[in-house]
């Protein structure tokens, strides 16, 4: 069943400024018309610049006492976090293209309006147009964990989206939509996250065990039980038994709003992701098969990655009334093994 969305209420722990919300869908900068970029009157704290990164793509770069981070404005998409002391935590493939309009190979991109190929299965562009359109960055502002949360904005085919980053000792990721249109819209929205991890076969995600999921990888969708994707969506139902392990190539969609671990031994830490408001975890990787034919990923990259991507897809993509809002978080953190 779909859920309903609601009116969106401040979220009560970051204390953002620009916490999701209606007020903050209208303030902001003067961000450059078409350009995605900011404007003049942004300012920055000490700790972060607006700054070229790779291809001369405009980023902004946080290097703050609690953590370092970069986003890409193209897309809105985190391409990197480190934990003041720690090593990096988000997988950002040497091979991603970035040219402005190619998707980013690895960081946190984000599917919206549609995950993959849609409910339909037949949607394009494939996970939706916000990873490869232009946000707006809005403010950016210390946090008093002595980090940096930024607000990102895009409208587009009537849905406003805010989205707040807070790079610090955690990756706080708030995801906010609000839909423009006279009727009401379902959207399907996931914060695709590449985890970096030393050795994928190594890795145990934790949290989904009894979780149902959809196989994306394996024969026709089993009929007769409740809630089966439409034609299209594809995949087979299955229960998970026990933690998430990598052996091959791993594309499921699980119905869970469980939080995860994921471990990493190799680099002795564990991976936490806390989510709110998101009934979807996807678990995804290519392995060596499907990254050979991927240009934009090395093919000994995915032995390095793993994706665990909090989002609200499929049978419980959130259906938003006319003019109201709907939002999802995942914080991001890490624990010593
Ligand atoms: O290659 P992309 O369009 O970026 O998609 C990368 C992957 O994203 C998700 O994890 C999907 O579940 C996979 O089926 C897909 O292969």
């Amino acid at each position: 069943m779909a859920h309903a969305a609601h009116r969106h209420t401040p979220d009560d722990t970051s204390g953002a400024s620009g916490a999701p919300g209606s007020t903050a869908l209208s303030a902001g900068a003067d961000p450059v018309p078409g350009t995605g970029q900011a404007g003049p009157s942004l300012s920055l704290p000490p700790t972060a610049a607006l700054t070229a990164g790779r291809g001369g793509q405009p980023r902004l770069l946080v290097d703050a006492p609690a953590g370092y981070g970069e986003v890409y404005l193209h897309g809105a998409t985190v391409t990197s976090w480190r934990p003041r002391g720690s090593k990096e935590v988000i997988f950002t493939s040497r091979q991603a293209v970035f040219d402005g309009r190619t998707a980013i190979r690895g960081g946190v991109p984000l599917c919206l309006p549609v995950f993959s190929d849609g409910i339909h299965g037949d949607a394009r562009p494939r996970h939706g147009w916000a990873r490869t359109s232009p946000w707006r960055l809005l403010s950016v502002s210390p946090t008093r964990e002595a980090g940096v949360r930024a607000l990102f904005l895009l409208s587009r085919d009537h849905l406003t989206a805010l989205y707040e980053v807070e790079v610090g000792h955690e990756l706080v990721l708030s995801l906010s939509l609000r839909n423009d249109a006279a009727s009401p819209r379902t959207v399907e929205a996931a914060l695709h996250t590449y985890l970096a991890v030393h050795d994928v076969t190594g890795t145990e995600v934790s949290g989904l065990d009894g979780a149902p999921f959809t196989d994306n990888l394996s024969g026709s969708v089993l009929s007769g039980l409740p809630e089966n994707p439409p034609p299209g969506a594809g995949g087979r139902h299955l229960l998970q038994r026990g933690p998430v392990t990598v052996s091959g190539p791993v594309d499921r969609i699980y119905r869970s709003e469980s939080d995860l671990r994921v471990s990493d031994p190799g680099h002795h830490r564990v991976i936490t992701v806390r989510k709110r408001n998101a009934a979807s975890t996807i678990v995804w990787n290519p392995w060596s098969t499907g990254s050979a034919a991927m240009p934009d990923m090395a093919d000994d990259e995915f032995a390095s990655m793993l994706c665990v991507e909090a989002g609200a897809v499929r049978q419980d993509a959130p259906t938003i009334m006319p003019g109201e809002s709907w939002s999802m978080r995942a914080v991001v953190g890490t624990e010593p093994a």
